[in-house]
């Protein structure tokens, strides 16, 4: 359990804009790692230490590091906070889809002494897709329904932003590392469920859906233990449709975790 309330972030955009407004009172220190150029910058409030680098970020101190930028900056910055002794909570698990990455993040894990926790975000039941991976004949198919204006820029490299305004589209179907590696903005949680339940017991598909009631999220399970249906309807962030507002609820949950007595 990490004891002094110091959260380092690495990116300050819709989510962790929200991270910090709803710990900001909660006797939580932030700093944040932005790169020197960045337009996030301007938006930082004062009392958040800003960083450039991760030694510098590290210098600081902090007991936790929380990912929220991006999948290269889970490659470019968790080995080394890991590896110098600080646990992370990384938002874009979808960089977990490259096994080089997930072995260096291990060994920097063990050389470090720390843990790389995973956390539910814009989803809930990992802990019983988790209980489902002891399960040899289990079978889970996540389907990542939002509306187009969440694939607005995938949409209109394809050509289909006019057709996917009418009717819904099936944009992929397959496995949760090629959905991640295809869609980082939005299947993050393909992979997080992969890492609960296994690779091999999962599939994949991603559909644009102009009739979808919000950033929605249908997890299927079968095994011999029994079936489940979840689904997760999630209003988008006002500042990101890609992101659903549940995310940031999910990972201050994640963060309170860590440092609470009771972790629940
Ligand atoms: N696990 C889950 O359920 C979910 C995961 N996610 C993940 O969370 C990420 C963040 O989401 P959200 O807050 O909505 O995104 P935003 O685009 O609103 O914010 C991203 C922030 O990260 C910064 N950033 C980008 N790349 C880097 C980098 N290499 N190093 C440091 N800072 C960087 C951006 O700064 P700049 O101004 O410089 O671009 C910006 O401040 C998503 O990209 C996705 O991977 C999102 C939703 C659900
Ligand atoms: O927030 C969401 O709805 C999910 C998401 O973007 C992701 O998995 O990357």
């Amino acid at each position: 359990m990490a004891s002094e309330r110091r959260i380092g972030l690495i990116g300050f955009g819709t989510i962790a804009r929200d991270i910090h407004a709803r710990l900001g009172n909660e006797g939580f220190s932030f700093a944040c790692l932005l790169r020197p150029d960045s337009p996030s910058r301007a938006g930082v409030p004062e009392g958040i230490a800003l960083v450039a680098t991760v030694d510098e970020l590290l210098n600081w101190g902090p007991a936790l590091v929380v990912e929220v930028a991006g999948q290269a900056a889970v490659a470019q910055t968790l080995p080394t906070v890991l590896a110098a002794g600080i646990s992370v909570l990384p938002a874009s698990t979808g960089a977990l889809a490259d096994d080089d990455l997930l072995a260096r993040l291990t060994e920097a894990a063990e050389q470090g002494g720390t843990r790389l926790i995973v956390p539910s975000g814009a989803v809930g039941g990992l802990d019983y897709l988790a209980a489902l991976r002891e399960t040899a004949d289990a079978h889970v198919r996540y389907t990542s329904r939002k509306p187009p204006r969440a694939w607005a820029p995938e949409l209109e490299a394809l050509g289909l932003t006019e057709k996917a305004a009418q009717a819904e589209i099936a944009l992929y179907e397959g496995t949760a590392r090629e959905a991640a590696k295809l869609y980082p903005k939005n299947l993050n949680v393909g992979l997080t469920i992969a890492l609960a339940v296994g690779h091999e017991r999962l599939s994949v598909r991603i559909v644009s859906d102009p009739k979808a009631a919000g950033n929605t999220h249908e997890i299927e399970a079968e095994s011999a233990l029994g079936t489940a249906r979840l689904s997760f309807v999630n209003l988008p962030s006002p500042t990101n449709p890609k992101t659903s507002a549940l995310t940031a609820a999910s990972l201050t949950a994640a963060i309170r975790r860590q440092f609470d007595r009771i972790a629940v």
